[in-house]
């Protein structure tokens, strides 16, 4: 799978590992930065990792900061995006079934490396389940964004 990975300077190590780890694993990782420990702004990272999955369906996006919550206010700004932060596997895989989310968003000061590995696992393996509730939903989600 392409995924696009990023992460703020209280991410980053954690980021570094996981970049490495889904490396490892045979996935597609873009890695957006930051490519230092030297501080850096959620929302740019957020916005750096979201412009390429908003366009590319096949894409997801992952995003660590140190709780996961200013990545996820960032991310949910931004046109096409729907994340959310998850620390236990069950969201993880139940936001993309049920919410088609395309975004996940960990905190590094919240989880460690080995859930964080769990979580993304549970995320990407998740598919997208279109009933007719679920895709009523999302298309409500699409419309709000559009509204604001
Ligand atoms: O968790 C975060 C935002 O929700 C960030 O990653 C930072 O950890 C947080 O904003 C604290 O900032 P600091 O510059 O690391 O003190």
């Amino acid at each position: 799978m392409n995924i696009v990975i990023g992460s703020d300077h209280a991410g980053f190590q954690l980021k570094q590992e996981l970049a490495n780890w889904l490396r490892e694993k045979g996935h597609q990782v873009e890695d957006v930065g930051s490519h230092d420990p030297e501080p850096v702004d959620f929302p740019d990272i957020a916005h750096a990792v979201c412009s390429k999955v908003r366009v590319d369906a096949q894409c997801r996006g992952i995003l660590v900061c140190g709780t996961g919550v200013g990545a996820v206010i960032a991310a949910n700004k931004i046109n096409g995006i729907r994340a959310a932060v998850c620390h236990d596997v069950h969201s993880a895989h139940q936001a993309v079934e049920h919410d088609d989310v395309n975004v996940m968003c960990i905190g590094a000061q919240i989880v460690g490396p080995w859930l964080a590995r769990d979580l993304i696992e549970a995320f990407l393996q998740a598919q997208f389940v279109a009933e007719e509730d679920f895709v009523r939903r999302v298309e409500k989600l699409t419309r709000l964004e559009q509204q604001n």
